[in-house]
Order: C-alpha cells, then structure tokens, then sequence
C-alpha cells in the first residue's frame, strides 16, 4: 500500500478504479472490515470465496468443507462470523476458504461482491475462485436436480448485467468461466445420490412475476402465457431460475476473478410455483452443490494451504 492512500498498483490487479487512490482508508462498511486493519495478513491465504443466500447454509457449509479439507481450528477457538458487527452478512474463514452469505437478490449480492473484489485487492490474495452456492427454480428438472450454469441471461433473456448508473443504463457481460465449468462437471461423481446437469441461467430480479409465479398477490397473466413463457426459455436453452447470477458473473468477470454458480432445483416450474418441499429435504438438498464445490476445493487445494 502507497503511503498516501490505500492503493497498491492496480495494473494486473481486480479493481480499475483511480478513485481508490483518493482514499487514506476503505471501509468495506457491509464486511466490518477496513484497510486499517492488516487485510493482507488476515485474508491473504484466501484462494476460494464461496457465496450462498442464507447465513445458516454458508456456515454449515464452512463447517463442511472444514471436515474436507481437514482444517483444525485451535483448540477453544470457535469458528466466528467476521461481518457480524456489521449485521449484514455473515463471513466465514476456514483457512484458505471464505464462506459468505449474500442474501437475496442482485442488489444484495452485487454489494457483497464488490466489496470481497476489494477485499481480495487489499489482501493480495492470488487467483481466487468465487463460487455461488445457491437454490433455483428448474424447468423441466425435479426438485433435487443440481445445475451448473454455463451462461446467465437477465429476465429480457439478455447475458449482461445492467443497472442504472448517473441516470443511464450502464451494461456489464454475465460471462462464468468455461474452463472451470469443465473442471467441476468432471467433478460429477456416478455414484452420488443426485443428478448433475448444466445450462443457462435466467437471473430475474423477483420471485413471482419475475419468474412467471402464478401465486404472487398480483397477476396479469394467464396460466397458458406462463407455460409458453417458460418453454420459451427452455427452448433456448435456459434450465433454471435464480435471482443473483448475473450481479456474480458480470462483477467477478469485470475484476477478472474466475466464479462459477451451482444451485439446487427446489422445484420443476413446468409442474407448479409452490415450494412445499418438507424442510429436512430442502435441507439435505441444499447440501448437494456444496459436495461438488467442497470436492473441487479439496482436489485444488496446495498442500502448503492446508
Ligand atoms: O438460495 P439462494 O442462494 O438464496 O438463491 C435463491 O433463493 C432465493 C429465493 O428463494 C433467491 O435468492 C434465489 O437466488
Ligand atoms: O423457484 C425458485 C426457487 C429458488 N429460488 C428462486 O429464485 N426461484
């Protein structure tokens, strides 16, 4: 870090931003974190961040891959959420693997990820991985299914990510990375109790008539135009509904940092809108990318980083 502001050099780096460069200290305000804090020893051994809805599934999942991994906490020390003071989020560390909620929705996961891009930078951590480990909605797979997205398209089915900036659409590219879409589908185990299929994602910035929901207190459309909107989308190969996909890819592309997302169908759209699946299935489900993200860990984890 330059004396003078909290830059290091950002030629080959995540962030393209001179502002960063007015800054004495960033305060990662919704992390509780901030560059007076020694980032750089804290996170620097961070090589995978793995995102996920809910505070509950991301420090099970911690707890998970800190089994996997055989990572040892020190005896007493419990596994804390680091973002707790800022009640937002809740970040995990389980030796070079972060686990981070990110709740729900574009604007909530667009938060989280531009402030961990800048984590990364102030840490120097080297070629991290971002994965999102979440839960959709499928069409034409049952509930259980796991999907990898090979693409992410907005609900005008285009593959960016646009949001208003000074009053005018500014559009990103929701791009993941191919190669690490290959490397986790040969990850697919024959034996495990779940299918594995891949696709592209539509990204909707609501739950219910965003994703053709005929169960919302509104409705303008009828049950016909529903289906047709949703064979629509499976004929152009779109296989799954979420709601943070293109906020995730078009950020991590733009900072150059590879991610993936897998998620869990909780339910085929072409057979309802409901989810009344019994919680300890939604729950043994949820487990189910978490397995193949955690197997990718392990299997690229350095020794030195255990
Ligand atoms: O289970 P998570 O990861 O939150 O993802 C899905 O679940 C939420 C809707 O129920 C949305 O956030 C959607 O993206
Ligand atoms: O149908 C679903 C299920 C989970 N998450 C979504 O966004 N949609």
């Amino acid at each position: 870090m330059c004396s003078r502001c909290v830059c290091s050099s950002q030629d080959d780096s995540f962030v393209k931003n001179p502002h960063l460069c007015d800054l004495k200290e960033d305060h990662l305000y919704h992390l509780s974190l901030n560059t007076n804090m020694d980032l750089e020893e804290m996170f620097s051994d961070v090589k995978f961040v793995c995102t996920g809805g809910t505070a509950n599934r991301m420090r099970s999942f911690a707890e998970y891959v800190a089994q996997e991994i055989g990572h040892q906490f020190p005896t007493g020390v419990q596994m804390k959420n680091i973002s707790a003071p800022a009640d937002r989020y809740s970040m995990y560390k389980v030796g070079p693997v972060l686990s981070v909620s990110h709740g729900m929705g574009n604007p909530s996961m667009g938060i989280l990820t531009n402030e961990l891009i800048k984590l990364m930078y102030y840490a120097k951590c080297k070629d991290p991985i971002f994965f999102r480990i979440g839960t959709c909605g499928s069409i034409g797979h049952e509930g259980g299914t796991v999907i990898i997205s090979d693409d992410c398209c907005d609900g005008f089915l285009k593959t960016s990510y646009t949001i208003p900036v000074l009053g005018k659409p500014f559009e990103r590219r929701a791009q993941l990375d191919q190669g690490l879409i290959i490397e986790l589908k040969d990850l697919i185990d024959k034996n495990d109790n779940f299918k594995v299929v891949s696709g592209t994602t539509m990204c909707a910035e609501d739950f219910y008539e965003g994703q053709g929901r005929l169960d919302g207190p509104f409705c303008k459309f009828s049950e016909e135009d529903k289906m047709q909107f949703l064979y629509r989308l499976s004929g152009k190969g779109i296989i799954n509904m979420e709601m943070e996909s293109t906020a995730f890819a078009a950020l991590t592309k733009a900072a150059g940092i590879k991610a993936s997302v897998v998620c869990v169908s909780l339910i085929n759209r072409l057979k309802g809108d409901q989810v009344t699946t019994p919680k300890n299935v939604l729950d043994e489900w949820q487990k189910r990318p978490q397995v193949l993200v955690a197997r990718y860990i392990k299997k690229n984890l350095c020794c030195s980083c255990k």
